[in-house]
């Protein structure tokens, strides 16, 4: 294919208004697929048109069965031998048809008229495959249209002059007068809804995130569009097992023990593969850098909420080199399973199955790195934001606050506490945190200043400037081009 068919288009300026949402769930209509999808064990190694094919199965997949693209998407890569180049076209497809979802959905019901729930899955990842190809990236129309047209012939003949149909009335108009009429008429958060693909509620929680953290309103557009770009892979080197020097890449802005995957895919990478080194977001890797850095008493540290243990394995690393240990808990066997691969270089960790609102410590340091909404990482998980519910933050509320209790109950007199999440979101960082400390005599540290020492960057660029007298941290995609991730370091009194 030829290379520019690779490169995602750039997007036009968004302009007018108006509402359409999108339905999904049950479909009568559209054409029953009769052809039935290959499984991966008969798939030709070299089949053509593999990058679309895998794609367009991740998109059903996801739609059937509630798949996590993130998982599935390299589980299918991996069965393939694609050079680096055919798999980022795969994924740029897979993840841009997915993030770019609600907005490619009201396109398609528009250009099919009809309801999108009259419309089977298969030809539907279909279409929201070729929407993206003509209207975001730069593959020629012709080819966006016969080649995804090929795969669905292949796996749903049936439906494939329905797509065909709807694709090429697709690509009669650019985007932005698809966006003009598919935004006619809606209120200003509606309009965000629908170009940016983020649920009503999610636009407002932004808002109200920004300026809650003393961000400003303004910059939300900038952090929905960080939500829809691809996010670098980043891979953190263990202290003490490997430098980030040692690895391919370039070095990471702000953790000093990162570095940025270029061309390199994570599991040819042998230090990865040996344990010595870790796919990671750089704003995770700085919550355990942060903590590791703060001055505790000497003992044993914990990792409250481990799995798949990310964080846990750069806190061990560290920890190793300072002659202690770390208690790794985590309530799914499943997840504590990860955290025993995550840290199997390292001899100092002890791994729990077991709810940490039991955990009894005394502990040196605990990182409580709460199970939350990840509306921070959207960039990372397509998909999440369609299954995400308003009441989820609710649901997690008291779960959140009674871990933290128990990690502050678990800490030795004097010792240090993180509070993390991967979410902006209020009530799930400034709002807990406030809540819990009410009445204590908790010290709340700096934890902008602490980024500031591990980074070597500016603490006014990481402070959450709300409460908390700027002693929180929250990073964001679209300034720190790192996962949302909030940070509150406490000290117990001693
Ligand atoms: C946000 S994830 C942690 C991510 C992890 N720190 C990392 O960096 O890889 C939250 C974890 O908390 C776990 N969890 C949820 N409730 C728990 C509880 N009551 N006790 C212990 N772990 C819990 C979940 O299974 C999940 O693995």
């Amino acid at each position: 294919m030829p290379a520019d068919e690779r490169m995602p288009r750039k997007r036009p300026a968004r302009n007018t208004p108006a509402a359409v949402r999108k339905p999904t769930g049950t479909r009568s209509a559209g054409g029953k697929q009769s052809g039935g999808r290959p499984s991966d064990e008969r798939e030709p190694r070299h089949a053509k048109n593999l990058p679309r094919r895998i794609a367009w199965e991740v998109l059903v997949d996801v739609e059937t069965k509630d798949s996590y693209a993130n998982l599935l998407l390299p589980a299918k890569l991996a069965r393939t031998h694609m050079d680096h180049q055919d798999a980022a076209f795969t994924t740029e497809l897979t993840y841009g048809a997915l993030r770019q979802q609600e907005f490619y959905d009201a396109i398609i019901a528009k250009a099919a008229n009809r309801s999108l729930d009259t419309i089977d899955p298969e030809p539907l990842a279909g279409m929201r495959l070729g929407a993206h190809q003509i209207l975001s990236m730069r593959v020629p129309d012709h080819a966006a249209l016969s080649e995804t047209v090929a795969v669905i012939k292949s796996y749903a003949p049936k439906t494939s002059g329905f797509v065909n149909a709807v694709l090429r009335r697709i690509s009669e108009i650019d985007r932005a007068e698809w966006l003009a009429r598919v935004t006619a008429g809606a209120t200003a958060v509606g309009e965000q809804a629908i170009e940016y693909s983020h649920p009503e509620w999610i636009v407002r929680a932004m808002t109200q995130a920004l300026k809650g953290h003393g961000r400003q309103a303004s910059e939300l557009q900038a952090l929905l569009e960080a939500d829809n770009a691809a996010a670098k892979v980043s891979v953190s080197a263990l202290p003490g097992l490997i430098d980030r020097s040692e690895l391919p890449g370039a070095p990471t802005e702000f953790s000093p023990i990162g570095v940025t995957l270029e061309t390199a895919v994570p599991k040819n990478v042998d230090a990865v593969a040996a344990g010595r080194a870790r796919v990671q977001d750089e704003g995770s890797a700085l919550v355990a850098l942060a903590l590791a850095h703060v001055q505790a008493p000497t003992g044993t540290w914990a990792d409250l909420c481990a799995g798949p243990g990310g964080k846990a394995a750069v806190l061990a690393a560290i920890a190793k080199q300072r002659g202690t240990t770390l208690d790794a808990f985590d309530s799914s066997d499943h997840r504590v399973e990860l955290v025993r691969s995550s840290t199997q270089a390292l001899d100092n960790v002890t791994t729990r199955v077991q709810d940490a609102r039991d955990a009894t410590g005394p502990y040196a340091k605990v990182l409580v790195d709460v199970p939350c909404s990840g509306l921070g990482a959207l960039r990372r998980r397509p998909e999440a934001r369609y299954r995400r519910r308003p009441e989820d933050i609710n649901a997690l509320a008291g779960l959140q606050r009674e871990l933290l209790r128990a990690a502050l109950d678990a800490c030795a007199p004097g010792g240090v506490v993180a509070y993390s999440t991967c979410s902006p979101h209020y009530a799930e960082t400034v709002l807990v945190v406030d809540d819990v400390l009410r009445g204590t005599d908790v010290e709340v540290l700096d934890a902008p200043a602490v980024l500031a020492e591990v980074t070597g960057a500016d603490a006014a660029g990481f402070s959450s400037v709300s409460r908390g007298a700027g002693r929180y941290a929250q990073l964001w995609p679209h300034v720190h081009n790192t996962d949302g991730m909030f940070l509150a370091l406490m000290r117990k009194a001693n």
